[in-house]
């Protein structure tokens, strides 16, 4: 654990850093006593060192981390131009011995324009840079980024947030298919039929239009978290967890993930929502949300199917979906293992592959097998397995928080793989873009358009 890191948050008055980072701060300073931090906050608009006090002291309150209050040295909250150089100096000079992490909770565009102000000679060594997703707008903007970044500092002090990354169950993965016998020799085309890596959401719009508006389910979801999810579920089983190992396995895995026969027409599907009932929640169509531009035919939720081509992975279809506005929303890596092939005679009923379901909230694991018995003892039957796993979505934002103060990016989106994830979607935006894959529409609360499996 490293000494008193200072944590500058520029946008510490936004919505981010209220709704997910502070929180999280709270929430990790609550398990991990011995640890202490410098925290500034830096916005375009002034906040009072009172109302600043308030905030940090209401967001812990929220998640019961009152008593972790005390672990934090409260500095200033800093009025800059983040588009400036004089800006992050400022900050700098606020900052107290120690590690320095500047974390960009602010809209892309803001962080990528801020992070080009940046004379490289104001940052002390040994500083890190924490960037929300997206991470750039496709591939060369994200390379563009990157550049920019790592004429800052080196990649092993840029962590590129993606919370997913910081999920129990996510992490999960890794634990339950490199380590037991039973699922470790079966990962592969050989037994796998198929994989799916859903995350439906009841949550519509919530406000986020500026941002959503422009992104869409695919970008926001997909581009981002679901592929880190399955470059984890794909990858080649790394020799060590440390950063290099880990993120050469996932960086390598992505870079052989293509869209399922280059076919991105046939491959991928877009809908959004139109007023309905999600639980007591009445919703509005989407585009009439406040914000929305109906013209800009913004989807909510999407679907795209991959291939993973290597010799692992080849002819096995990788299934990403997301969307928002959905009733009974299932929230799981699913991983079909093929029927066996034969199964003896005199055992009756049907003899479908295992199933295991990684479902990421509530965090359980579950194997759906077959067993016989009951009045007929020879007859077939599905049987459910279950663990709980749990902790829970919040606790991913602390786990990667604390990864970024103890100066180990190995949970964060290293910077070749965020420029394939672009690669990879890129085909499915374009065919979008075209009009080829219609925009079908689903009401609030249902579980897509007609036709789309449940
Ligand atoms: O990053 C994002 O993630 C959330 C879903 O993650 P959760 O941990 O909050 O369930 C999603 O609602 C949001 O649109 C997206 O930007």
């Amino acid at each position: 654990m490293n000494a008193e890191t200072t944590l500058a948050i520029l946008g510490a008055s936004g919505d981010l850093a209220g709704r997910l980072l502070l929180p999280a701060l709270g929430e990790l300073l609550m398990e991990e006593r011995d640890r202490t931090v410098h925290l500034i906050g830096a916005g375009s608009t002034a906040m009072d060192d009172g109302a600043w006090r308030q905030r940090v002291t209401d967001t812990f309150s929220s998640v019961g981390a009152e008593d972790a209050l005390d672990r934090v040295t409260l500095g200033p909250f800093l009025v800059i131009d983040a588009s400036k150089a004089e800006g992050i100096r400022t900050i700098v000079d606020a900052a107290s011995e120690g590690p320095l992490v500047l974390y960009f909770a602010l809209p892309p565009a803001v962080t990528a324009s801020a992070c080009a102000a940046i004379d490289p000679s104001d940052l002390p060594a040994g500083t890190m840079l924490a960037l929300e997703k997206p991470f750039g707008t496709d591939e060369r903007s994200a390379r563009e980024l990157n550049d920019t970044l790592r004429r800052l500092v080196p990649e092993s002090q840029i962590f590129r947030v993606d919370h997913f990354l910081g999920r129990s169950t996510v992490l999960n993965v890794i634990g339950s298919r490199t380590a037991n016998r039973i699922f470790e020799p079966i990962w592969s085309h050989r037994d796998i039929e198929s994989i799916s890596i859903r995350y439906d959401e009841s949550l519509g719009l919530e406000g986020r239009a500026g941002y959503y508006d422009g992104a869409g389910a695919l970008v926001d979801m997909i581009q981002s978290h679901l592929l880190q999810v399955l470059a984890i579920v794909a990858m080649e089983p790394p020799a060590t967890l440390d950063e290099i190992d880990l993120r050469d396995a996932t960086a390598a895995v992505l870079r052989a993930t293509h869209i399922w026969k280059d076919d991105p027409a046939a491959s991928s599907r877009r809908a959004r929502y139109t007023a309905g009932t999600v639980g007591e929640r009445r919703m509005p169509s989407y585009v009439d949300e406040p914000g929305v531009d109906a013209s800009r035919g913004t989807e909510t939720l999407a679907e795209i199917v991959c291939e993973v081509r290597t010799a692992r992975w080849a002819g096995v279809p990788i299934t990403l979906r997301s969307g928002k506005a959905l009733g009974d929303p299932a929230r799981e890596i699913v991983v079909r293992i093929k029927p066996v092939r034969h199964v003896p005679t005199g055992l009756t009923g049907d003899a479908p592959g295992t199933v295991l379901r990684f479902s990421l909230g509530p965090d359980r694991l579950a194997v759906e097998l077959n067993v016989n018995g009951g009045a007929d003892p020879f007859a077939l039957h599905r049987a459910v397995l279950e663990a709980d796993l749990g902790l829970g979505a919040q606790r991913a934002y602390a786990e990667v928080l604390a990864g970024i103060l103890d100066t180990d990016p190995t949970l964060a989106v290293r910077g070749d793989a965020a420029e394939q994830c672009w690669r990879i979607i890129a085909p499915v935006q374009e065919a979008w873009r075209r009009g080829d894959v219609p925009l079908e529409e689903y009401p609030a609360g249902s579980t897509g358009p007609d036709g789309w499996p449940a």
